[in-house]
């Protein structure tokens, strides 16, 4: 809570301000009924019609005053409240980007949708309500009630006969609301989890005939959504009629009493309608004051949510002494006795993985699925770090490089390709801050998607991804490559990209990657591939069970073999 309180600092005079102005808003608004009180004692009932010019003049004076004040507290308190929610929401963005997987796993997606939206929308609102009002709530009720008191002490004590145990009702509603509240927000982010599902599988979906599922999957989502958030406002709705009751009861009583003291003359008609007059402000202030503790609540669950996230220590940093700068010369890879199991997790996915990836070798590392290949690719930008054993880089551990200067010198092309709304050019120049038109047009050519590119309606500026063209999954993976390429990587990761390539075109690509002096890991499932490679890595259940070229494995491994003939036939290649 505290954390998300210090983003209000930069705010502080905007919000005094606010608050100053607040205060002119509650002063007119408490004079009032004071100045009516004269207007009917000095000039109704004495018929002076100067008096009631004089008081009526001093009260349309104090309104535009007032209104003059609310504008611009409205403006103080917009600014504060906007540049608030802006600055959490960005360092809240912020800190996600710096988030490792493991940090990222102790929260789903949407949830960080959620919260990086709605709670901080709910933050924010809260922030203008207690700049515009919420402060004004409880004054108007102190300032209501003393003011009652200096114009008749008796009337006054009746009126607030009530208002203890109507505060003691309010206190315990906004702790209760406040735990309800949280459970809104988490069931939000169950419907957003359900959508952001839905939306990223709609081919799927269709393609199984699931829209009734998922629209059931999604009516239960959004039905504990509504109770939730109906037994919630439930509660907070019983309180404004409760307040109602118990004030114009009182009201009711201040009527019957002052009653008989006008008619004995003890008190002035315009007492009695000043303080049936606060009686109504005290009511409508504290009718208010229901719907503030409302917004509190909620404002509170959000900001606990916002700082579960600002406070998450993250467990993948720099070292300290680690060189920013380091580049890497030659692109030699070592695993030395690597150990690892995913966080959270008992069972080693890789155990005493050791081998030497030598200056500009290509790599092919096969394994059946599961076996760790994606996983050990991985490690190398210390997307996860090891929990035994070293990987070295030049000789030299990779902790030793931040974290920046490390992956800034890797190419890295996911097994699902991913492509981001815009055009053709931008997706490729994603991939190297301020890249060239040269330097994107020479890493299409590598990747062989230039021709494709160029059949494109509109070429390098076709819009892809949503609302974009849509390109056959073998083009995605070579814009991927390009995305790569065009960083001119020392190391270059192709998690099993080229898995929808022809064999003509994968033979393409890996020429064309030889001139890029990088150190070249491929995952592959085809033999053809692993044979034009230096060296093949060949895993089984987190194992490093051979290793070697295409010849000297065919000679030694029984696994290799196996796979060899499961995909060369008497005549020919099999599946490849
Ligand atoms: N984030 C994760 N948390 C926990 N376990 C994981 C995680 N990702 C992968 N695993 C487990 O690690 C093991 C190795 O997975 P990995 O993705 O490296 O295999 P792979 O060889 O690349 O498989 P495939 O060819 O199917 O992609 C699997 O048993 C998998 O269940």
């Amino acid at each position: 809570m505290e954390k998300v309180i210090s983003y209000l600092k930069p705010y502080r005079w905007a919000m005094t301000i606010a608050w100053m102005l607040m205060l002119v808003e509650l002063a007119v608004e408490l004079w009032h009924p004071m100045f009516m009180a004269n207007i009917i004692d000095e000039g109704i009932l004495k018929q002076d019609l100067n008096a009631v010019m004089k008081w009526g003049g001093i009260m349309v004076g104090m309104s535009l005053l007032g209104f003059i004040a609310g504008i611009t507290n409205s403006y103080f308190s917009a600014h504060a409240s906007q540049g608030f929610g802006f600055d959490v929401r960005s360092a809240v963005f912020k800190k996600v980007q710096s988030f490792s997987f493991n940090n990222l796993a102790q929260f789903q997606t949407s949830s960080l949708i959620t919260r990086l939206t709605n709670d901080i929308t709910q933050i924010q609102n809260t922030l203008f309500m207690s700049l515009r009002v919420a402060l004004r709530t409880p004054l108007l009720i102190i300032g209501g009630v003393t003011m009652a008191f200096l114009v008749n002490v008796k009337l006054a004590l009746i009126l607030v006969l009530p208002i203890p145990i109507l505060l003691l009702v309010l206190i315990w509603m906004m702790k209760k609301t406040g735990q309800l509240f949280r459970f809104v927000q988490d069931k939000l982010d169950k419907v957003n989890n359900v959508m952001q599902e839905n939306l990223t599988s709609i081919r799927l979906i269709k393609a199984f005939i699931r829209k009734n599922f998922e629209e059931n999957r999604f009516g239960k989502a959004n039905k504990d959504l509504r109770e939730q958030t109906v037994k919630t406002l439930r509660l907070v709705e019983l309180l404004g009629p409760l307040l109602l009751f118990f004030m114009n009861l009182a009201i009711l009583f201040i009527l019957w009493f002052a009653a008989a003291d006008v008619h004995q003359a003890r008190v002035n008609v315009g007492e009695v309608v000043a303080i049936v007059n606060y009686g109504f402000r005290i009511t409508m202030a504290l009718s208010m004051l229901s719907w503030i503790i409302m917004a509190f609540s909620r404002g509170t669950a959000s900001s606990q949510r916002i700082t579960e996230v600002l406070r998450t220590p993250i467990d993948l940093e720099d070292d300290v002494s680690a060189l920013s700068d380091k580049r890497i010369q030659t692109g030699r890879v070592e695993f030395q006795d690597v150990n690892f199991k995913y966080p959270g997790t008992d069972h080693y996915v890789l155990q005493n993985i050791s081998f030497t990836a030598n200056a500009g070798e290509t790599i092919a590392v096969m394994g059946a699925t599961g076996a760790g290949k994606s996983t050990l690719f991985q490690l190398i930008p210390r997307l996860y770090d090891v929990n035994e054993g070293i990987i070295m880089i030049d000789g030299q551990d990779i902790r030793n490089m931040t974290l920046q200067s490390l992956r800034k010198q890797i190419g890295f092309v996911p097994q699902e390709s991913i492509l981001f709304t815009g055009s053709v050019e931008s997706n490729i120049a994603w991939g190297k801050e301020g890249a060239s038109a040269e330097e994107i047009l020479e890493s299409t050519k590598d990747a062989q998607i230039y021709k494709t590119i160029q059949e494109l309606p509109k070429g390098f500026q076709t819009k892809v991804g949503q609302k974009g063209v849509n390109l056959s999954g073998g083009q995605k993976q070579r814009l991927s490559i390009a995305r790569a390429l065009v960083r001119t990587p020392k190391l270059l990761f192709l998690d099993d990209s080229t898995s929808a390539l022809d064999m003509k075109t994968e033979a393409k690509l890996l020429d064309a990657l030889e001139k890029y002096d990088s150190t070249i890991f491929i995952i592959t499932q085809k033999i053809t591939t692993a044979m034009k490679t230096d060296q093949i890595l060949l895993l089984e259940e987190g194992n490093l069970v051979a290793c070697g070229n295409h010849e000297t494995l065919l000679r030694t491994s029984p696994l290799y073999q196996k796979i060899y003939q499961s995909q060369f036939t008497k005549g020919g290649l099999a599946d490849v």
